[in-house]
């Protein structure tokens, strides 16, 4: 075995059905006086059931989160963040919420306590998002990390089907793409077969019936592993695609990866054989994008960027732009080859 690096983020999490309820010792733990509770306009009874808890701890409760974290709405929560002297922020919620915590936590260096109720695993990562003008800009930068993760499967439950398959495709593409990293390790590889383990043995039993207590906790823990995959390494063209997509187009975010990944496993996995071996193990297949559309359908998750009302004519400026500054893949594209996987993906199966 070749020889590599591995390094660790830090990272306390508590995780456990009622694990809710711990989030005032959390807070102690990391010394937050006023706490501002973040959230979407969706979930503000959950905020304020977190507010509930944390007592004179909350300052107060922003729910405006929004997805892809629009700077306009970072503007605002900063506003805020000075109007009530907060010290730390909560996010409780998906991907949105918690963008919104690490946003802050670049601009005023408040420590995040992540509460995640959906499976896209940013609070497992150093990665900022950021959109403004039609255009995402991502970044990593430890301080955006979140001090702590609140894990309680629990608050999944009321997760709508939809949002729990995609989110948790999205997942799964964050260790698909970590095992063919060029940052990947032997450590990664063996966290990414498990985490992709987990989710697609977890996320159709969580569709069927969304109240089984054991399937949300796997689910909840495969998102977490495949999460700090995502911390841990560089992502690729997958990760690239969906964010020009996303920025350019404004995308659903879960819903743009789960048609796409299945398009460039099919194009990466044949240049990236020991990658395409662990997922084998972990679906239960030898057909590895066969298997990503069929859990795709079998989550209710939308299969054609078409179905997401993106114009044909549009493609054409995803590819530039793609190209203009590509991520690492282990297969590099050329413009055809890109035109061929947005072509594949726009039409779907159907
Ligand atoms: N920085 C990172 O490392 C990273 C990783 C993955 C995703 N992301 C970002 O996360 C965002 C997408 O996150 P997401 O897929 O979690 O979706 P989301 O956070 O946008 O949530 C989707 C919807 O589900 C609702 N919701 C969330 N949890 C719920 C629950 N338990 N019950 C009922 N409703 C609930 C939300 O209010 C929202 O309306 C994107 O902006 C993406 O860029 C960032
Ligand atoms: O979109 C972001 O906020 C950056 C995070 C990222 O790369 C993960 C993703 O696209 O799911």
């Amino acid at each position: 075995m070749s020889g590599f690096v591995h390094e660790a983020l830090p990272m306390r999490v508590v995780f456990g059905t009622g694990s809710l309820g711990r989030v005032v010792e959390e807070v102690e733990h990391l010394a937050m006086a006023r706490v501002l509770v973040l959230v979407t306009p969706e979930q503000r009874g959950l905020a304020e059931q977190v507010a509930g808890l944390l007592g004179d701890r909350a300052a107060g409760i922003f729910d405006q989160a929004r997805m892809h974290v629009p700077v306009a709405t970072v503007d605002k929560a900063a506003e805020v963040v000075d109007a009530v002297g907060a010290d730390g922020c909560v996010a409780v919620g998906g991907g949105s919420t918690i963008g919104l915590g690490k946003a802050l936590a670049l601009r005023h260096g408040l420590p995040v306590l992540a509460v995640p109720t959906t499976y896209a695993g940013s609070e497992m990562t150093p990665i900022w998002g950021l959109t403004e003008d039609g255009r995402k800009q991502t970044g990593r930068d430890r301080r955006v990390l979140p001090r702590s993760v609140v894990y309680d499967p629990e608050l999944t439950l009321t997760l709508p089907p939809v949002v729990s398959g995609t989110s948790g495709l999205n997942a799964i593409a964050h260790a698909v793409e970590a095992l063919y990293a060029p940052d990947g390790t032997p450590i990664i590889a063996a966290m990414a077969e498990q985490g992709v383990r987990d989710l697609a043995a977890a996320l159709p039993v969580v569709v069927a019936d969304p109240t089984d207590a054991d399937a949300r906790a796997r689910a909840l823990q495969g998102a977490w592993l495949c999460g700090a995959c995502l911390g841990a390494t560089t992502m690729g063209l997958h990760h690239k695609l969906c964010h020009v997509l996303g920025g350019m187009l404004d995308l659903p975010h879960a819903e743009t990866h789960a048609i796409v990944l299945p398009h460039v496993a099919a194009y990466n996995l044949t240049a990236a054989p020991e990658a395409d071996a662990v997922l084998r193990r972990a679906l239960d297949t030898s057909d590895v994008p066969g298997a990503l559309s069929e859990l795709g359908a079998r989550v209710g998750a939308p299969d054609a960027l078409v179905a997401l009302g993106v114009d044909h004519a549009d493609l054409a400026r995803v590819a530039d732009e793609v190209l203009a500054a590509p991520y690492s893949n282990p297969r590099p594209p050329t413009r055809a080859e890109l035109g061929a996987i947005l072509e594949a993906a726009w039409r779907g199966p159907r």
